[in-house]
């Protein structure tokens, strides 16, 4: 408008400069126009410059983000453990139980029942023969703890029951050292028996058939006092069960402790160790790998030989009952170890291991079969599971272990 009022002001001149100045100022806004033109699609060009980069790295970040939640949920459920079915116990149900030696083969059936009835059950083990794999599917759960503790030391826990399984059961294994199986069945009995006497609980004594030693009774009932050699081999094993049974009864007598003795007969099944050294898992296992199975004497001295479930059946109805003088468990079934080696032989289907025979062990009782007249007419107890059954299930076991132990063997370094 100036521009106008400068042309109309000053006619001829006046109008040329006043057309100029127009012109210019068109030019200048077109050109600052243009600018601004050319920074808008700049600005465009740079926000799609932008989503393109954003779309890429949408592509490569969300399948991570997902794997990352795949990865926290499978580790979330992966350490959320899932345990076997636990009823819930009213409170004057529920009893507070120790089982000593509870991560060995016997202890971890026991405490398996013991947990699967809804019972609050501590382990106590030097795990020199019992291993935590043992029980490790009860670790976490809130009415299962586990201590490694050595019986030979004193322990102090509130407990209704005990059930003093702590020491090694297999010959080589109490062998091995002979004082700390005579130190845990004596020390280890007393301090159990001491615990017992101060909670005022119930102890449960696993002793053995081997009390009986080489018997001159056959079968062998409760009554009959035993034959054993207190010098020889086996003496750590069945004078410390001996021992132990009398530390019992001491107790029983002098402090009132409740006390229930179970003389435990041969005894196999699953969890049983690769190296425990008796009849049932070195035939199975020789069978299994096709070696020879190893028979040690003429093989004439006989055994009879109980599933584990079984003995725990035996086990808690004792517990439970209320005889406290000792009591017989096992399976009257007896064999020939010949006899029982032909059995493993024809059960592991395919083997070619031959049956050998090998030095005799010094002092291996010549025939033990257990007369079980007081469990059947005291607990109502007797064997349910046959032989057959339960050698099938362990040797079903033991392949598995075999299995295993070759999947963790280390592959051999290739000689260069
Ligand atoms: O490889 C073997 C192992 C063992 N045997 C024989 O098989 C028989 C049984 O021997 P085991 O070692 O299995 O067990 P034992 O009967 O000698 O001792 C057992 O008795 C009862 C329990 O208290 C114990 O678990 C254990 O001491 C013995 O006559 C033994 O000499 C073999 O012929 N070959």
């Amino acid at each position: 408008m100036k521009f106008n009022v400068i042309a109309l002001k000053m006619p001829g001149r006046k109008f040329k400069l006043g057309v100029i100045l127009v012109i210019a100022a068109t030019i200048m806004i077109v050109c600052c126009w243009g600018a601004g033109e050319d920074k808008e699609e700049e600005r465009l060009k740079k926000e799609d410059v932008i989503f393109d980069i954003r779309n890429e790295l949408d592509e490569a970040v969300i399948p991570i983000e997902q794997r990352l939640l795949q990865l926290e949920k499978s580790a979330y459920f992966s350490t959320r453990k899932i345990y076997p079915d636990v009823p819930f116990l009213m409170e004057k149900d529920r009893k507070r139980i120790l089982i000593t030696g509870g991560a060995g083969f016997v202890g971890s059936h026991l405490v398996d029942r013991l947990m699967k009835e809804g019972h609050e059950v501590t382990v106590v083990d030097n795990f020199f023969t019992g291993r935590k794999r043992n029980v490790e599917h009860w670790v976490g759960h809130e009415n299962f703890e586990l201590i490694n503790h050595d019986v030979v030391e004193p322990l102090l826990i509130e407990v209704d029951q005990i059930y003093h399984l702590a020491s090694p059961a297999s010959p080589p294994h109490y062998m091995y050292n002979p004082i700390k199986t005579i130190k845990t069945n004596s020390i280890g009995t007393l301090n159990m028996l001491g615990l017992a006497k101060r909670v005022r609980a119930r102890l449960l004594l696993a002793s053995t058939s081997e009390v009986y030693g080489d018997p001159e009774v056959h079968p062998q009932n409760e009554d009959y006092w035993g034959h054993v050699n207190p010098i020889g081999p086996r003496a750590c094993y069945d004078e410390g069960k001996r021992i132990a049974e009398a530390m019992c009864y001491a107790y029983h007598k002098q402090e009132n402790v409740e006390v229930r003795v179970a003389r435990i007969f041969n005894t196999f099944g699953p969890r049983m160790h690769m190296n425990d050294g008796r009849v049932v898992s070195n035939f199975i296992l020789q069978a299994l790998q096709n070696e020879p199975i190893t028979i040690f004497g003429t093989g004439t001295q006989t055994r009879s030989f109980q599933y584990v479930s079984d003995l725990v059946d035996g086990l808690i109805s004792l517990m439970n009952s209320n005889v406290s003088s000792p009591v017989n468990l096992g399976n009257p079934e007896e064999h020939t170890i010949q006899e029982f080696a032909e059995i493993i032989k024809a059960t592991v289907s395919n083997t070619k291991s031959p049956i050998t025979h090998v030095a005799a062990t010094e002092d291996d009782p010549q025939r033990r079969k257990p007369d079980i007249r007081k469990a059947k007419k005291l607990l109502n107890w007797e064997p349910q599971v046959p032989l057959s059954v339960g050698i099938n299930q362990t040797i079903a076991y033991f392949s598995e272990e075999l299995a295993n132990s070759h999947r963790r063997k280390p592959k051999p370094v290739p000689v260069s």
